[in-house]
């Protein structure tokens, strides 16, 4: 069990639910005949990316009132018999009613294992360029979330959450071999940081780090960069893509890590009497 293939579904994500579903669906069984263990999709796959459209989209995860996103992903899963990174959709908390980014993980029987609640939001202002307020209309989740397989655990952030090293360096000092963002960068921060932020994880932590974009379409107002990508435990990239639909393969080979971390010891090395406030 050291080794495993990767998919990421870089899905074209429409404004029709029904067909957003149905074409993940048919992507995920592609990616299953091809060999692959784990699939990821992207973040808000379900649903165009904006602040607008997450209220309509939304729908309940953990109760009886279960939504049709979430029992297609329990039901691709167990069919693709893959282990199923379910990307995001806006999930509505049945207690409160507020709204969150969530990721929910399957198991190759169709079983809930995970559940990500977007931890930080994506609030930013880039004078002209852009802005964007996930806060006015989600809630940010307060766990860390990690599941197992049988290669490993493996932790789960959502897009602006890679911007904080934090969580992955808490799942890989918790024995995750990988961190998996299903993420929506866009046209001005996706050049700058999305290959930078992910090989930085990777090599912060020696770990596998995976990023899952939504196709661009510029139909809609947010256009993704797209990109999706993994890279390895030394920072290198396994595989990449353009912004059109597709899948991305990769190989993964868990003895990577255990060989970078002997030939550059830094994991060993820490000084966490000198950085007490860093979670060990
Ligand atoms: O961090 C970024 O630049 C983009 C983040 C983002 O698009 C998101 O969190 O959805």
């Amino acid at each position: 069990m050291n080794k495993l293939r990767m998919a990421l579904i870089q899905l074209k994500v429409g404004s029709n639910k029904v067909l957003n579903i149905s074409n993940a669906r048919s992507m995920v069984l592609k990616a299953s005949k091809e060999g692959a263990n784990v699939v990821v999709l992207p973040e808000c796959f379900n649903t165009p990316y904006g602040t607008a459209y997450f209220n309509d989209y939304a729908e309940e995860i953990n109760s009886s009132e279960m939504g049709p996103t979430t029992l297609a992903l329990s039901k691709m899963a167990k069919d693709a018999k893959v282990f199923l990174v379910g990307g995001s959709i806006p999930e509505r908390a049945a207690d409160s009613g507020q709204i969150y980014n969530t990721c929910t993980i399957w198991n190759d029987q169709g079983t809930l294992i995970g559940k990500h609640r977007k931890m930080h939001l994506f609030d930013i202002d880039v004078p002209g360029k852009i802005t964007f307020k996930e806060s006015d209309v989600l809630s940010p989740g307060n766990e860390l979330t990690s599941f197992a397989t049988p290669w490993g655990h493996i932790g789960v952030g959502i897009c602006y959450d890679v911007r904080f090293p934090e969580l992955a360096m808490i799942a890989a000092r918790r024995g995750c071999f990988a961190m998996v963002y299903p993420g929506a960068f866009n046209m001005v921060t996706g050049p700058m940081h999305w290959e930078a932020l992910m090989r930085a994880r990777a090599i912060d932590n020696m770990i596998f780090v995976a990023g899952c974009s939504p196709a661009r379409d510029l139909d809609f107002s947010y256009h993704a960069w797209g990109h999706s990508i993994v890279v390895g435990p030394k920072g290198d990239v396994k595989a990449t893509c353009e912004f059109d639909e597709t899948i991305v393969y990769a190989d993964l080979d868990l003895a990577e890590i255990k060989e970078i971390r002997t030939n550059i010891p830094i994991y060993d090395q820490r000084r966490f009497d000198m950085y007490p406030d860093v979670s060990k």
